[in-house]
């Protein structure tokens, strides 16, 4: 982590969500790459430019289980006169083969088996007889129930032009052609061409290891009984879940009690396996308000640039917040407010674009679309706050779900976007076109 970007020095400043937004972009870094296996890369940014070691197809092959004959051997047949050939041996996909395919030759080949030296083309077994002396057939009879089929004679019913069926070497990609880029993002389709060209591992900049810790003392993990006053914990599983959506290798630690001690302990013991620290609750102004308290500023004197700070943004929900970095490798961690929605929606704005920054990626944030509003009565939203309400978009069309309250985590659960009442609008009517981040 870099030193961040100059902030404003008014403690009271309210924060743009902008300007919370640059000041963690200015500060997170890419993660230094690393060599991965394919699979480990997945999603992952490729550091390096990878080029064709062995072309692909290494060899010419055929595309057809059939024959591989010699063009004037065919030339001319069909069903009425056809050509009539000396069945040399099989060639299976795999093998290196020694078969050679002389004049008035065929020999019976499989689906990516080598072309064997002296054949021209491969006719599909549907133009021939099988071997079997009668009509067309429609396959090849089982090896191991006939034999004898890779003997014997066929008859071809149909010419075959030169290369007919047959899969060049180096027509897909040619040994020292560029495969990949650095830069692109290692999807199942790059991963297939990695593997394709023999590449087991490549250099990509890692999956960040992302801790997500929730604190208060009255959450209970799902599952167990619920005592007076207390509540589940939601917000680890939702943002541990967010994590793991933007890309990130998530490690969801249970509720924290409100004691700071305990909670600066458990954030020490996390930091060897986070990238990235997110920890919600505990920032707002009650007495109880622990993350604050363990963590206002509790950087080293002797290691600059450590401490979280706490502030208050523009916006609703996600009002409080806090940003900095912990510990010895000034390791980012964001602590966003309790209320459920307000967490999610922190996420969303601000730890995804964090995470897919240190990842390498350059789309670090959720597309938005405008949409026209769709609701009974006018959307309010209070003045100097912009507001994330909670919608459903279909066919350019937005429709909000359920209130304003940040405690809603069943409307939550029915939105898929969120709607964005700027700042200096205090009222939306229906029909309105309104900006819509789309949550995926
Ligand atoms: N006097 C004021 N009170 C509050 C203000 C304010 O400006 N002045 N701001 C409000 C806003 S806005 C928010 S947001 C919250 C933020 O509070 P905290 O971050 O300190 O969060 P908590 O007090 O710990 O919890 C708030 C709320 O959310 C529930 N919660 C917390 N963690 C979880 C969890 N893991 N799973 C499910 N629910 C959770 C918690 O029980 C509380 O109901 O402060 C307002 N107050
Ligand atoms: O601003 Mo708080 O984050 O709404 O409920």
């Amino acid at each position: 982590m870099s030193n961040a970007a100059p902030r404003p020095a008014d403690p009271e400043h309210l924060w743009s969500v902008e300007e919370h937004l640059e000041d963690i972009l200015a500060t997170v870094r890419p993660l230094d790459p690393i060599e991965l296996n394919l699979l480990d890369a997945q999603g992952c940014v490729l550091v390096e430019d990878v080029t064709v070691a062995v072309s692909l197809p290494p060899f010419d092959n055929s595309s057809m289980d059939g024959y591989a004959v010699r063009v004037a051997d065919v030339a001319g047949a069909s069903e009425e006169f056809p050509a009539v050939l000396e069945v040399v041996g099989d060639i299976a996909a795999g093998g290196p083969g020694s078969l050679r395919v002389g004049p008035g030759q065929a020999a019976r080949i499989m689906t990516g088996a080598p072309l064997p030296p002296g054949a021209e083309a491969v006719v599909p077994v549907e133009w021939t007889d099988g071997g079997l002396g009668g009509g067309p057939v429609t396959r090849m009879p089982a090896h191991s129930l006939a034999p004898e089929a890779a003997g014997g004679q066929v008859q071809v019913h149909r010419a075959a032009a030169a290369r007919a069926h047959v899969r060049a070497e180096g027509s897909d990609v040619r040994a020292g052609d560029r495969a990949l880029d650095a830069g692109t993002v290692l999807g199942p389709p790059q991963i297939a061409l990695l593997a394709a060209i023999g590449r087991g591992t490549v250099r990509v900049r890692p999956r960040p290891r992302v801790v997500v810790l929730s604190t208060g003392s009255e959450l209970v993990q799902p599952d167990e009984a619920l005592a007076d006053g207390q509540i589940y914990d939601s917000n680890s599983f939702a943002l541990t879940a967010c994590a793991r959506d933007a890309g990130a290798i998530a490690y969801r630690v249970g509720a924290v009690p409100d004691d700071a001690e305990t909670l600066r302990s458990t954030i020490e013991d996390q930091l060897v396996r986070a990238d990235l620290m997110v920890t919600t609750g505990g920032v707002s102004v009650g007495a109880y308000d622990v993350v604050k308290e363990a963590l206002a500023h509790v950087g080293d004197e002797d290691e600059p640039g450590g401490g979280v700070e706490f502030r208050k943004l523009a916006m609703q929900p996600g009002k409080p917040q806090g940003f900095g970095s912990v510990g010895p490798d000034h390791t980012p961690l964001l602590a966003l407010p309790g209320n459920p929605v307000s967490s999610y929606v922190s996420f969303e704005l601000f730890v995804r674009p964090a995470i897919r920054t240190l990842m390498g990626l350059d789309d670090v944030h959720r597309p938005r679309i405008q949409a026209t509003l769709v609701t009974d009565t006018a959307l309010t939203s209070p003045k100097g706050r912009r507001q994330f309400l909670r919608g459903t978009v279909a066919d350019g069309s937005v429709r909000p779900v359920g209130g304003a309250g940040s405690h809603l985590v069943a409307a939550l659960a029915q939105a898929d976007a969120l709607i964005v009442v700027p700042e200096d609008v205090e009222s939306v009517e229906p029909g309105t076109e309104v900006e819509v981040v789309l949550l995926g």
